[in-house]
């Protein structure tokens, strides 16, 4: 795989069953020289993929007070609705809308316990009466989702000279006490010369451990950084998820799998729809105190890697205090700081703490970003 790859690589599902080595080559190829691939005949029911995409624009085109009745202000869990410029990657204002949802949890806080533990509960919900088989259809595709995300990870596990499972240590195997987030997206169209980034998602990597995207509309406008820098894009390709990996599966690995750029730009015309699926890492886990004992090809293979792209491939993998913290830490740092509104209303004391100067300015005149 050259550093100047122009497109991201396929990997089929079904290969697994009828030649395992061989796909285990594929996805090892793909993960350790990409960090991004095309999943196809996956596993997910294509009449249940079809109605999400039936499904999301027609949530996105309800009344703005249906959606603003589950803006993610009102939700200590951090789930629910996100108008355009919502959230802030980075402090740029992305220009897409969001909603934000996850399995049905219980949340575990109670008086005197950790903060982060409100992380986890119920999501916010559009009465079904205004969207029929809304609530319904986006949970049955978030477990399946799920189930996936297990498999595919033990697959990853595999293709790294692992024992299958090795990788799941990095997830609770109590599934009560994860909380995949899964979001469907609206990116609305920003013809040429209008104001604006002109970006729906600003460049960045994933925080988690495996992503899992479907791209619900024919817009060609995600891209990923190839390793000289170059953007490429991913089109929609009708079947597939694409699947890329985050900063935790990145640091676990000590870099043997890259966290890798990606950005989407805005459609020039009609908006455009995705949904993406987040796993990410167990509460109680310390990323830097999580190593695995890869074989020596596998060392070699990023080894390869490191050189074609000039890194120096001697040098200990850095980790920063961060990363000792724990992971459910970090999350609600991050949740804190992007979304100031639920903060105000559910975590007080820490509002006080990150935000002495008070409200940060997109968030008193929310309409400046809002043009769409
Ligand atoms: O919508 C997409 O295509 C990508 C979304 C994404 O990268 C993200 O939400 O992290
Ligand atoms: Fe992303």
């Amino acid at each position: 795989m050259s550093l100047e790859y122009t497109e991201i690589p396929v990997v089929d599902w079904t290969l697994a069953q009828r030649d395992k080595p061989l796909f285990l080559t594929e996805l090892r190829n793909a993960m350790i020289n990409v960090g991004f691939l095309y999943l196809s005949n996956h596993p997910i029911p294509m009449d249940l993929v079809d109605k999400v995409i039936d499904l999301t624009p027609k949530f996105f085109e309800l009344p703005q007070e249906v959606k603003n009745s589950i803006d993610m202000s009102k939700s200590p869990h951090f789930h629910g609705y996100l108008r355009v410029g919502g959230e802030a990657n980075d402090g740029h204002p992305d220009t897409r809308e969001q909603f934000n949802f996850g399995g049905d949890r219980t949340c575990r806080y109670e008086e005197g316990e950790p903060e982060y533990l409100k992380l986890h509960g119920s999501a916010l919900w559009p009465e079904d009466a205004v969207i029929p088989g809304f609530r319904h259809t986006m949970l049955d595709y978030y477990q399946r989702l799920e189930d996936m995300s297990w498999e595919f990870t033990a697959y990853v596990s595999e293709a790294l000279g692992l024992q299958p499972h090795e990788l799941w240590s990095l997830f609770d195997p109590d599934r009560s006490k994860l909380q995949p987030r899964c979001k469907a997206l609206r990116y609305p169209a920003c013809p040429p010369g209008s104001s604006g980034s002109g970006l729906g998602i600003t460049p960045h990597c994933d925080t988690g451990v495996l992503s899992y995207l479907l791209q619900a509309s024919d817009q060609h406008v995600l891209q990923v950084q190839n390793h000289s820098g170059n953007w490429v894009s991913v089109p929609p390709s009708k079947g597939t998820f694409v699947i890329n990996l985050g900063r935790a599966l990145e640091k676990a690995t000590r870099g043997v799998l890259p966290a890798t750029m990606h950005q989407v730009i805005s459609p020039p015309v009609g908006a455009r729809y995705s949904i993406a699926f987040f796993s990410s890492l167990a509460m109680h886990i310390r990323i830097a105190e999580v190593k695995f004992d890869f074989p020596q090809e596998v060392w070699d293979m990023k080894k390869a890697r490191d050189k074609r792209t000039g890194k120096d491939s001697e040098k200990e993998f850095e980790f920063t205090p961060k990363d000792y913290e724990l992971a459910a830490e970090l999350e609600l740092d991050k949740k804190i700081k992007f979304h100031p509104l639920a903060t105000m209303r559910y975590y007080p004391n820490l509002f006080d703490k990150y935000f002495p100067n008070g409200l940060p300015r997109l968030f008193t005149c929310p309409l400046i970003y809002c043009t769409y």
